[in-house]
């Protein structure tokens, strides 16, 4: 067994590393069958729920990543135990309320999901906690979060709206109904978290509907949750408070938004066929293969199956020539993570792809919206950004032979890795540190299925 606390990461240790560019070559078929590492939503969540819980929670699948393992290493910090035990990891939790004060400021490295999350355990607590990130989570909106926390009665020290700050809870949060003014599962997430501290029902109205995983798996670890569909699409998704959470099992699928980048490779290299294991296929993340089904993708979903509450299936995917859409805002929180790989695809498409409504795209680890673009034009793609909308237009081959700023954003660098493969000059990234923070073995992985990286 071995405690998380030994585990090292590359990113939340905010030392000056060097760069570490990559290139990518045009590849020949992408083939074989492989799984993709477990789903960075589900991970998070699992370990703070367990942390809450009382009792043993064995978790099956948990993806080792750096934005992970901060999750990991704060709820050890706030008492409960992390070990692995070969494949799993186990968390002895301390109960909603069981926490204690950490020793230290709490480091999330990269991670939104991470801080915002723990932003919502922490206002249930008396205790001063500093919490803190790496430059790029230090420019990120905290606001979102702590506005509502606020209402319920968190304090935050010096009105700060960004990491790092200090924030110190209440044992008398008062309930609340809010609705979203983004649409973000990170923010329903910390609200639904803290109201299981509240006395009486916590309330969140979210417009579009964000990823559910809190809300199945609060039910999962024993929380009474309801979920209200209106006729007009937006859900009221109600937790009752002073909750007791159970340890339990759970099993982490593969993660959708990793898939993504080795279903782009599959598509744009031909004669590939490539089979995707037990990829998770909630209807609140799939917005992208949807949309690549528009795009005329040639993808087959087999054996589709209930994984501890999550829906999984296997996907098989082949080379497809494919044309330009336009996807609608309203789908974009069921793909938000998937633009930058999105828009590589795009690129090889005959026509124009409107991809509207992804003003979030701003708020992530860069501005993905700015970073796709300039990658693109790099690439030798027409490209531009309407006000909220990203515009692309594929000629069905791309150019290639730039180099693509990543501006500390991991998916932006996976993006075009993956369009590299496609393209006719080779495409550099300036530095792939950040791909741990999601995706460890994206290279190993990609290379053993055929891609040139290197
Ligand atoms: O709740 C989550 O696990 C996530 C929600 C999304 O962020 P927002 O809530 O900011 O949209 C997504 O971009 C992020 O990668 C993971
Ligand atoms: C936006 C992402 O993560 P987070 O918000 O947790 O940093 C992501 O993984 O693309």
């Amino acid at each position: 067994m071995r405690s998380v606390k030994s585990y090292q990461t590359s990113s939340n240790s905010n030392l000056i590393s060097m760069p570490q560019p990559l290139t990518a070559r045009r590849s020949a078929a992408i083939s074989g069958r492989v799984k993709v590492p477990g789903d960075k939503s589900i991970s998070h969540r699992a370990l703070i729920l367990a942390g809450l819980a009382t009792g043993r929670t064995r978790i099956e699948g948990l993806l080792e990543a750096d934005d992970v393992l901060a999750t990991a290493r704060a709820v050890e910090a706030l008492g409960a135990s992390v070990v692995r035990d070969g494949d799993v990891f186990e968390v002895l939790g301390q109960g909603v309320g069981g926490l204690s004060a950490p020793d230290g400021v709490l480091d999330f490295g990269n991670s939104g999901t991470a801080s915002r999350l723990m932003l919502g355990v922490l206002a249930g607590y008396p205790m001063p906690v500093s919490l803190t990130g790496d430059a790029s989570l230090c420019r990120r909106p905290m606001s979102r979060v702590l506005k509502p926390l606020m209402e319920m009665g968190l304090l935050v020290e010096d009105d700060r709206e960004t990491l790092p700050l200090t924030v110190v809870g209440t044992q008398d949060l008062l309930p609340i109904v809010y609705e979203l003014p983004v649409p973000s599962a990170q923010v329903k997430s910390a609200i639904l978290l803290a109201g299981l501290h509240a006395p009486g029902r916590t309330t969140v109205i979210e417009p579009l509907p964000t990823r559910d995983h809190t809300e199945r798996m609060l039910r999962y670890f024993g929380a009474e949750v309801d979920v209200e569909t209106r006729a007009d699409g937006s859900r009221a998704v109600t937790v009752t408070g002073d909750a007791e959470l159970r340890g339990a099992h759970v099993i982490v699928p593969g993660d959708p938004s990793s898939a993504a980048f080795l279903v782009a490779a599959a598509l744009i290299c031909p004669g590939s066929d490539l089979t995707i294991e037990n990829v998770l296929l909630n209807p609140t993340r799939t917005g992208f293969f949807d949309t690549l089904q528009e795009m005329g993708a040639d993808i087959a979903v087999l054996d589709q199956r209930d994984a501890a509450g999550e829906p999984v299936g296997d996907l098989r995917i082949r080379s497809s020539a494919l044309r330009g859409v336009r996807v609608p805002p309203e789908r974009a929180p069921s793909m938000i993570d998937e633009y930058p790989v999105l828009a590589a695809l795009a690129a090889f498409a005959e026509g124009e792809t409107r991809m509207e409504g992804s003003a979030e795209l701003k708020v992530k680890e860069s501005d993905r919206l700015a970073a796709t673009a300039a990658g693109l034009a790099a690439c030798g793609v027409t490209a531009r950004i309407e006000g909220d909308d990203l515009i692309v237009t594929g000629t069905g081959a791309v150019r290639g032979g730039g180099t693509v700023a990543t501006e500390m954003d991991h998916r932006i660098a996976m993006a075009f890795l993956t369009l590299g493969l496609g393209a006719e000059e080779p495409v550099a990234v300036d530095d792939i540190a950040m791909i741990a923070t999601s995706f460890p073995a994206f290279v190993p992985l990609m290379t053993g299925l055929g891609a040139r990286l290197g």
